[in-house]
């Protein structure tokens, strides 16, 4: 909450002194009460003193005749500018409420982008989705709410002055009652924070569900789960709506019973004022206002505090994430160095672990040069797809290192490292647009003619006439449009369009068939740009030219040579391919 007051201070502060000011003129417009019922009561108030004396010497002063018509202008005056205060109030409120939901938004997500792809990982893009939409917009309100509870304080702070001056005991013993009546009602509610912390799980759970069950869509059906995330949703609607009744019920009794509370009380005091005190009708009259007045304030204060005790989880979970991110290395970060090109890379001894601590890669060396191709070959499960994340600084090694040219990848500038690099993954993402822009991520100026030639050495010129609308086709979220083969081909071509260095091919033709694979190998091959290129494959047929081939086993290089080498010496290499041929 502190630090949620403390984003935009000037604003803020700008806030609480338009809300006193509100308060302030509030409390002049009831005191004005005073001096118009007195006045129609007796006809020359002008010796009065206290709080109508006040009201009699600030006319005088200004040379304003003290008379009813005088005194309901100036209440109308002072009625009109408390009410536009509180209008500027209410839109500083909004204005600093919708900027702090923006800040988190905006940290968040950074922070997501800058930060570690495990962390992505590890909470699930739907979570992250619910704290970025719903999360951090309950936190906004909570800022709302504190800045209108701070005027809701300063306008009970104006009635409680304005009620002591008329009458300090029947206040005090007002002040009690209120304070024991909503105590008590608060004692009897169940916290807030445990109904609000029970929303936001059911949030998550609503946002996983449906999720789930829109991106896995194909796969809900052909495993015939539609009736189990059928029942999850229920469940978790189930869930929604209890939660949710609870929390506004009890927001409901809190209002109810305060009100009664405060209904009680009011009654005591007018008996209490009529029967024990010797207060003129206008004293008590306006008194009796004040106090009228005060009982609601108490009521919103209650119910804007037990709101917010009910949003609070919400940033919590907001800043949580936030705090996590922040602990988190981010291996993207860091170094400085320029790199324009790469002739030669080189891993040294490198040993890597993800966070379950058992070693992925234990001491793995190897290089390769512009011109050259070098194979990673293994079984499943063997480290080689954690060689390309660190390779791409997705990850950064616990011993060894990677060079490129001589120089620690860790030290360059990691966007011009990665400008270097033309990598396509294993289950390459397709974004949401056409598939110019699908082929153009990695360089927006490129010339049509330039996307043209990627995607003809790519193959993607074979399926190019099915598409309805060429190149200005829309893919589909993840290309979903498109075959698992067609949607390799897109990647392969994004990645020839960038003007790399290193070219990683992980399994990436591993869904084409023979002749269009071969016929793709044959056009990288024949391109003008030297590439130094690292290729994964299951398929040995497609890697057995390679001018050295690796072969990885539980996170070692176990051997390594080319394909008749490897097959002379009758390793795992040889027992892999003899299983394929
Ligand atoms: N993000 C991750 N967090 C934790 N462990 C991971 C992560 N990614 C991979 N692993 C683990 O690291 C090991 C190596 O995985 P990797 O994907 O590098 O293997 P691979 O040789 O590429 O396998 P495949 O040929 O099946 O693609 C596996 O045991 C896997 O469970």
């Amino acid at each position: 909450m502190y630090e949620a007051a403390q984003f935009r201070p000037w604003l803020g502060i700008g806030v609480v002194v338009v809300s006193f000011a509100a308060a302030f003129l509030e409390g002049v417009g009831l005191g004005l009460l005073l001096p118009i019922i007195e006045i129609t009561q007796s006809s020359s108030p002008t010796d009065a003193d206290g709080l109508l004396g006040l009201f009699v010497r600030f006319y005088e002063r200004f040379g304003i005749p003290f008379t009813l018509e005088y005194l309901i202008v100036s209440l109308g005056a002072v009625m009109f500018l408390r009410f536009a205060l509180s209008f500027v109030g209410g839109w500083l409120r909004a204005i600093l409420g919708v900027s702090y939901q923006r800040e988190l938004r905006e940290r968040l997500f950074d922070s997501l982008m800058y930060g570690p792809v495990d962390y992505i990982d590890e909470v699930g893009s739907d979570d992250l989705l619910n704290s970025f939409i719903t999360e951090t917009n309950r936190a906004a309100g909570i800022v709302m709410a504190t800045f209108n509870i701070t005027e809701i304080v300063l306008r009970g702070g104006v009635y409680l002055i304005l009620a002591t001056l008329l009458s300090p005991v029947l206040t005090a013993v007002a002040v009690v009652s209120l304070t024991v009546s909503t105590l008590l009602v608060r004692y009897v509610l169940e916290p807030a924070y445990a109904v609000g912390d029970e929303v936001a799980n059911v949030n998550d759970e609503l946002q996983t569900v449906s999720q789930a069950s829109l991106q896995g869509a194909r796969d809900v059906r052909l495993f015939n789960m539609r009736e189990e995330f059928v029942d999850r949703m229920h469940e978790s609607l189930d869930r929604y709506v209890t939660s949710n009744v609870r929390l506004r019920r009890n927001q409901a009794a809190l209002q109810n019973l305060n009100q009664f509370a405060n209904v009680i009380v009011v009654f005591g005091l007018v008996y209490a004022g009529f029967r024990m005190t010797s207060l003129s009708i206008a004293r008590l009259g306006v008194f009796l206002f004040a106090i009228f007045r005060l009982s609601p304030v108490v009521n919103q204060i209650n119910n804007r505090l037990y709101t917010l005790d009910g949003q609070l989880p919400h940033l919590v979970r907001v800043r949580d994430r936030l705090e996590s991110l922040a602990e988190r290395d981010a291996p993207a970060t860091g170094g400085d160095q320029s790199i324009r090109t790469v002739r030669r890379v080189d891993f040294d001894d490198v040993s890597f672990s993800y966070d379950s601590g058992e070693r992925v890669l234990d001491d793995v060396s190897f290089s390769v040069e512009r011109g050259e191709t070098v194979a990673l070959v293994g079984p499943s499960g063997a480290g080689k797809s954690t060689v390309i994340a660190l390779l791409g600084r997705l990850q950064a090694p616990d011993a060894g290192e990677i060079r490129a040219d001589g120089t620690p990848i860790g030290d360059l500038d990691v966007r011009e490292w990665r400008e270097r690099l033309a990598v396509v993954r294993q289950d390459p993402f397709l974004f949401d647009g056409t598939l110019r822009e699908n082929v153009s991520v990695g360089n927006r100026n490129a010339s049509d003619r330039a996307v043209e030639r990627a995607c003809e050495t790519a193959q993607v010129t074979e399926f190019l006439p099915e598409l309805p609308d060429g190149y200005g086709t829309e893919l589909g979220e993840d290309g979903v449009r498109l075959s698992g083969g067609q949607k390799q081909r897109v990647a392969i071509a994004r990645a020839l369009l960038k003007d790399a260095d290193v070219l990683v091919l992980d399994e990436a033709t591993s869904e084409l068939d023979s002749n269009i694979e071969q016929t793709v190998y044959e056009g990288i091959r024949s391109l003008e740009s030297e590439y130094a290129t690292v290729s994964i494959a299951h398929r040995l047929s497609t890697v057995d030219d390679a001018d050295r081939i690796y072969t990885l086993v539980d996170g070692s290089v176990t051997e390594v040579g080319t394909h008749d080498q490897l097959l002379a010496s009758d390793g795992t290499y040889a027992e892999l391919y003899a299983t394929q041929s």
